[in-house]
């Protein structure tokens, strides 16, 4: 019989679910491995999500602490397979959210987040939404890149979000099938590490929707470094100039994409936590 429990928080931000753990000085569960991670993240015998987000302070973590100065926390994120993620969009706001509702950050203007892609600004807006300074997205040298899922393929473009992605623009949302299996792309060496794979297409002025495979999950509800990547792309196609912002339309809900002048990236969306509980470890 299990003699140690662990306390979670489960939240998500467009149905992109997590299960955060606070651990702030990254003693508490030395044992949250690959493992323990799928076992909560199994939505049959765990308590269920795309990832898990340890909260624990920068200084006390070997990823973090060379942000020790410019951030108290660091987002340890992992996918539900147990990988690890250097980005999550809607797990950084989910994040915040929660160091708001625990009250472990002071104020509310903006709360640097420490994650495997840099530190990253996070503010609460007028209605409850939270908006993340995402960083520039970048294009890879992607040329003759294609993604193929449901029997079918396209081209795509290469983004780097801190994470990677692969973007194709699809005729429609049920082109590439069920999603159950990673999407194959071609050349192997533009993603060493593995993709994220969004299928986008357009609904109108600044106006997209998507669907995402997700390196590390499956298909999820939502990808907030999958819609930056998406609005990245469609505005360098359609050479829009900056600022300008794109409303992205995912399964779980609608992100809204900054494009700034000076190639910053910011996402806006919101971000909830619902349930708490216990784990038998
Ligand atoms: N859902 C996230 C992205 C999570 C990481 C991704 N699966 C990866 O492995 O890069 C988001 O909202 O950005």
């Amino acid at each position: 019989m299990s003699t140690r429990t662990l306390q979670w928080v489960k939240g998500h931000g467009t149905e992109n679910d997590f299960v955060l753990v606070l651990d702030p000085d990254g003693t508490a569960y030395p044992d949250l491995d690959a493992t323990i991670v799928r076992e909560l993240c199994d939505r049959r015998r765990g308590i269920g999500a795309d990832g898990v987000l340890r909260v624990v302070r920068t200084s006390a973590t070997d990823d973090g602490r060379r942000y020790a100065d410019a951030a108290e926390w660091f987002m340890d994120y992992r996918n539900a397979d147990g990988s690890i993620g250097e980005m999550c969009g809607n797990g950084v706001r989910v994040f915040v959210r929660f160091l708001l509702e625990r009250g472990l950050v002071e104020g509310t203007s903006e709360v640097p987040v420490a994650t495997r892609a840099g530190v990253k600004p996070v503010r609460l807006e007028p209605d409850g939404q939270l908006t993340v300074g995402m960083g520039p997205a970048t294009f890879p040298e992607s040329s003759g890149l294609t993604i193929s899922a449901g029997g079918r393929s396209w081209p795509a473009v290469a983004v780097d979000m801190g994470n990677p992605h692969a973007v194709a623009m699809v005729d429609d949302l049920t082109d590439p099938g069920a999603l159950l299996d990673p999407p194959v792309w071609t050349p192997a060496e533009v993603f060493p590490k593995g993709v994220n794979a969004e299928f986008a297409v357009r609904r109108g002025d600044h106006h997209v929707a998507m669907r995402v495979h997700e390196r590390g999950v499956g298909e999820t509800r939502s990808c907030g470094t999958g819609a930056c990547a998406v609005a990245a792309r469609v505005a360098a196609a359609d050479g829009v100039g900056t600022p300008v912002t794109y409303r992205v339309d995912v399964p779980g809900g609608t992100l809204s994409i900054g494009l700034r002048a000076d190639g910053e990236v910011e996402l806006t969306g919101p971000a909830e936590l619902t349930v708490r509980g216990e784990f038998d470890l």
